[in-house]
């Protein structure tokens, strides 16, 4: 796919400008990872397009969680490319740099501060420096209270806001979590599993929510229940084998002959 090979060497990484007039958010390319000698990440590309709402679905040990590592820089690969946009070299910065330029992750697990609000949590999800957070309480401005509100809005705890969040259900801490990476304004998150464990309404509403997230931001969501993804899924990415095996809608993939032999007809 044509990108504009332009290196931005000693910009500082939030100065980098994210440019994604060719369509795509997200560039991996050629993509190559081993782990003693297993390849987990074998030869992928993979594209998601800007304002994007992508699943990605694959059997155990099919590479997605490896994938989100090389995206957000936990992991790095052994060959390949990988761009934020067309100019932003994802492997040349840190794990908090790629943060940092708006790149977000919801892990599996949510991990909420317990003891503190509903409200508070997203509070502290604003400041960059977590250690801010005593000070911070005293000095919120009216447009981040704003901010707050919307997020609280979106989340669906907008009459939660000043419960402990060590006192909400399961699903209820996973939206709190989602909101928390949406107060730092993500342009691309990326979503582990985000229904293991809800119930059938919770899973409604995370499908609502997640839907509401496109165009604003691109989403790419790692996710096992077929249910949910069909609920959502514009465009749903088979991996097998560290490698693209389909690619299309809930339906195409699902009738493609070599996505039942490996993966839907176990
Ligand atoms: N740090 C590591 N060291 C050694 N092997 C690893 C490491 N990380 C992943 N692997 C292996 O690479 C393969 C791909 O794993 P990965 O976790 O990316 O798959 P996955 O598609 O996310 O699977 P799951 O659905 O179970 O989360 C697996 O066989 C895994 O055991």
């Amino acid at each position: 796919m044509r990108r504009d090979r332009t290196f931005d060497f000693m910009v500082k990484a939030k100065d980098l400008k994210l440019d994604v007039s060719h369509g795509p958010i997200l560039y991996i390319e050629d993509l190559n990872v081993s782990f003693d000698g297993f390849k987990a990440i074998d030869h992928l590309n993979f594209y998601v397009d800007a304002g994007e709402l992508r699943c990605v679905i694959g059997a155990n040990g099919a590479g997605k969680t490896t994938m989100m590592d090389i995206i957000t820089g936990k992991t790095r690969p052994d060959s390949g490319s990988v761009y934020f946009g067309q100019r932003i070299d994802l492997l040349r910065l840190s794990e908090p740099e790629i943060a940092e330029i708006g790149i977000g992750r919801k892990f599996q697990k949510p991990t909420v501060f317990e003891h503190h609000t509903v409200f508070e949590n997203l509070e502290l999800a604003m400041a960059a420096d977590k250690r801010v957070f005593s000070t911070l309480l005293a000095r919120l401005t009216g447009a981040q209270r704003d901010r707050i509100d919307e997020v609280l809005g979106m989340i669906g705890l907008a009459e939660h806001a000043k419960r402990e969040a060590g006192a909400l259900s399961h699903g209820q801490k996973q939206w709190l979590e989602i909101g928390m990476l949406l107060m730092q304004d993500p342009l691309l998150l990326l979503v582990d599993e985000p229904v293991a464990g809800m119930t059938h309404q919770e899973m409604d509403r995370t499908a609502e929510l997640l839907v509401s997230l496109q165009g604003k931001h691109s989403v790419v969501v790692v996710e096992h229940d077929m249910d949910f993804v069909r609920s959502i899924a514009r465009r749903v990415t088979v991996l097998h084998q560290g490698s693209v095996l389909a690619e299309g809608s809930m339906d195409q993939v699902q009738n493609d002959p070599r996505v039942v032999e490996v993966y839907l007809g176990e």
